[in-house]
């Protein structure tokens, strides 16, 4: 019985988010491609000697420029013609799949399974000709070779990279991606062969798709692809593993698979744990055994872990210890943080701590626990102080939770609540808003760096950000647009803004988290009972609304956004976290009433990325997610308007939620699927105001007024126009002005043409 150790991938933005100047630079000329490609090959040896250095036994090559799913396309050729028609070379070639250019639209981009990172979902049809062309895993393998470190190739396997493709245009909805997986099976297999021959050992292809609920004609398709690939004579081994969930049903297809590794998430999937114990198949096989949270940054319960690993052990030829899943989900390095609580802090592990953990769990397994006494005390007795501080719990919020009663989460008729609202508020039809954030200048982002250096005072910030709030308010006036917006200057992001004012949150300087591209987060630690000491958003909203006689909206995020896109304690049910949530941002919407704020927006981007990969958990997830949401909403009066925004998302799933949740107005993301979304809400009977977005935010492109007045006329056509209200997709805080301004005038011009054509 072989023991061994590794991680499913490492972060490759750099930890000082180097990987985002270097791209950021590259994309507005101001640094050259060997520039960049520089940059990138020092963060890939950066990474490479730390996990040698660490004790890892074997080592991914993970990096990517941009997302992993876009690198698999591009090396086997899945590049649609209209990215080759622009005669780019190859590293422009990928970034126009990733970003657009002025004349050509970037491939979309949606959630990766459960999680807050964003990959780009290929456009697969019968033309896609597949051809192995990009040989950069080849060139990833032989630069960590001269360094001294073997590394294992990491591609995103072929099952899951069609079943995570849609539908090229040319193709037409009813094609499956997955039916050209025999062809794209044959370009792996190229690929294998020339790894092969450059001495590679093993290669990873990651299939998180078998976490998710698949067809039996889904896994005879896995059974089949790898039956294939398991036949090449001349080829690496192969490790698959899957993640984010128990395996489920799939695993006698994994298992059975004839592959020499297989790795599973014994994290998010315990209950796959005593599955393994029986499966005869993996007798002559590597199990990889994801014991160590790739997703969150609590510290292993390393006796726990090691227990987990040790049921294994008899199992598979060699038990390898790892991360649950990639770590790129985590932040690098916990010593970079300076200013984190030190008791909070000792209770963490980010990616290089959890790199050590993997090491420590191996040595334990298989030289015994005395070889690393020292550290599995040291980790036990931080896992203890965690468990038992009295940081963790507050009775007032437990009482508070404890009492909650159906009425908390309802409000009254929507007809009441609908009657008192046109009263108080008195809007013209299709009434025009935004969804909250105005561009993030330049200026302003420099301020709160300021701030966070103490270069300037906070009277000195806190009035640029009023300033830019009356410009902000004064541009609103100007556009003609009916329910105003304070613009948000004052969030360095949606979640983490909030985080700050809360109690049972700590925030990082430094815990960046890839989110899509270049483009990061960093995702507060919600570590015990949440609560609101003071309030959040009064000053800014109440000082927009001096500015302006129009309605100011104010701009809330809801409880299940909150979690999705923190660090979120592990120590209790998540519907018990949400509901503490709930309340706190319930006590800012009263907050905001108090203030003569009539519109309330409580957003909730994250309410579908949640959604359990399993059908059978969702009803659950769906309760705490809808009931959290009610709770912070529903203490508000029956003349206080509730708006909800969704977006980022394909919504069909959670369709019957989105009408549960009873606000007054949702705005959601529409422009690029042509409002579909509305007759998803008609066929559930949804009866409340609703504004389809008109205007596609994630790309720098101005709508034309006709092209909007089309877009109204289509929401028009299924749903009556005193429901429907005028929006972009999503805010602005990516956009520049140059855009947003024309933007928006036509979005107004528009819906005043079409407000004519209704008299
Ligand atoms: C809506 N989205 C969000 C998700 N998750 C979140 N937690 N938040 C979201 O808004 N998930 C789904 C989507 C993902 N989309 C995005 C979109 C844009 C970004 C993004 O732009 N991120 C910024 C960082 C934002 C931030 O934290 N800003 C801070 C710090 C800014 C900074 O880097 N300052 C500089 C100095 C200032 C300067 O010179 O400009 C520095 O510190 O060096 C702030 O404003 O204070 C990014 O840059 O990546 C993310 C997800
Ligand atoms: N109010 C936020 C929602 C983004 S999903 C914004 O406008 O940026
Ligand atoms: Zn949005």
């Amino acid at each position: 019985m072989t023991i061994g150790s590794t991680v499913l991938g490492y972060p490759r933005i750099g930890p000082r988010r180097e990987l985002k100047r270097a791209l950021e630079s590259y994309w507005a000329d101001r640094s050259s491609e060997s520039e960049l490609r520089e940059v990138a090959k020092t963060l890939r040896t950066d990474s490479l000697r730390e996990l040698r250095d660490a004790g890892l036994n074997t080592i991914p090559g993970s990096f990517s420029y941009y997302d992993q799913v876009l690198d698999a396309a591009v090396v086997f050729g899945a590049v649609p013609q209209r990215y080759r028609d622009l005669g780019l070379n190859p590293l422009d070639t990928y970034f126009a799949m990733a970003r657009g250019v002025a004349s050509t639209a970037p491939w979309e981009m949606t959630k990766w399974f459960d999680t807050n990172y964003h990959y780009l979902v290929p456009e697969i049809g019968p033309e896609t000709s597949f051809a192995l062309t990009d040989r950069t895993p080849l060139e990833h393998y032989r630069e960590a070779a001269e360094l001294g470190v073997t590394t294992r190739p990491v591609l995103v396997g072929p099952v899951t990279f069609l079943l995570l493709s849609k539908a090229s245009e040319q193709a037409g909805e009813r094609f499956r991606p997955l039916e050209r997986l025999d062809d794209l099976v044959t370009e792996y297999a190229t690929l294998l062969g020339e790894l092969h021959r450059a001495g590679v050992e093993w290669v990873q292809l990651d299939e998180p798709a078998l976490s998710a609920d698949r067809t039996q004609t889904e896994l005879e398709q896995f059974r089949a692809a790898y039956r294939k690939l398991g036949a090449l004579t001349e080829r690496p081994k192969i490790f698959v593993p899957t993640y984010f969930g128990p395996v489920g049903e799939a695993l006698s297809a994994l298992a059975s698979a004839p592959v020499e590794g297989v790795g599973v998430d014994l994290v998010a999937g315990q209950s796959t744990a005593d599955s393994l114990a029986t499966a005869t198949e993996l007798r002559d096989k590597t199990l990889v055994a994801g014991v160590v949270d790739g997703r969150n940054v609590w510290r292993t319960d390393l006796d726990a872990a090691l227990g987990t690993a040790a049921t294994l052990l008899g199992s598979a030829a060699e038990v390898a210890v790892s991360t649950s899943c990639s770590l790129l989900h985590v932040p690098y390095d916990l010593e970079l943080e300076t200013s984190l609580d030190p008791q909070v802090a000792s209770w963490l592990a980010f990616a290089k701590q959890k790199v050590a953990e993997v090491v420590t769990v191996e040595t334990a397994l298989r030289d015994g626990r005395e070889a690393v006494s020292a550290e599995l005390d040291h980790a036990r007795k931080a896992v203890e102080d965690r468990k038992n501080s009295p940081r963790l719990r507050d009775d007032t919020v437990r009482s508070r939770t404890g009492s909650l009663t159906e009425s908390d989460v309802r409000r009254s008729a929507y007809e009441t609540r609908r009657t008192a609202q046109q009263n108080a508020l008195k809007l013209p039809v299709l009434p025009t808003t935004t969804i909250g954030s105005f561009p993030q200048t330049s200026e302003v982002r420099k301020a709160r760096a300021a701030l966070r250096n103490g270069t300037i005072a906070a009277a000195d910030y806190r009035q640029r950000m009023l300033d830019e709030i009356e410009r902000v308010i004064t541009l609103q006036e100007d556009l003609g647009l009916d329910v105003l917006v304070h613009g948000e200057p004052e969030r360095n992001d949606m979640v983490q803004y909030f985080s700050e004012y809360l109690a049972g949150f700590a925030s990082t300087d430094n815990g960046w988290v890839q989110s899509y591209g270049s483009r990061c987060v960093r995702p507060p630690i919600l570590f015990g009972d949440v609560s609101r000491p003071n309030s959040m958003t009064v000053e800014w909203a109440r000082a927009a609304q001096k500015f302006t006689a129009k309605p100011v909206k104010g701009m809330l995020t809801g409880p299940v956004t909150i979690l999705a896109w923190s660090f979120v304690r592990d120590d209790q049910p998540l519907a018990d976290t949400a509901a503490q949530v709930g309340l706190a941002i319930r006590d800012e919407v009263s907050d905001l009433e108090s203030a003569g704020i009539g519109v309330v927006q409580v957003d909730e981007p994250a309410l579908r990325e949640l959604l359990p990969l399993r059908a059978s958990q969702r009803p659950e997830y769906l309760k705490w997610a809808v009931d959290s949401f009610r709770l912070s909403t529903a203490g508000a009066s029956d003349a206080t308007q509730i708006h909800t925004h969704l977006c980022y998302s394909e919504f069909g799933d959670v369709i019957d939620a989105i009408v549960s949740l009873d606000a007054d107005v949702t705005s959601i993301e529409a422009a690029r699927s042509r409002m579909e979304v509305l007759d998803d809400l008609n066929a559930v009977g949804f009866g409340r105001g609703v504004g389809p977005g008109v205007y596609d935010i994630h790309s720098p492109r101005v709508p034309e007024i006709d092209e909007v007045q089309r877009l109204l006329r289509d929401a028009l056509a299924s749903v009556p126009a005193d429901r429907i209200w005028v929006n972009p997709d999503c805010g602005l805080k990516t956009r520049g002005y140059a855009e947003v301004e024309p933007a928006l005038r036509h979005m107004v011009e528009a819906t005043k043409q079409v407000r004519k054509s209704l008299e």
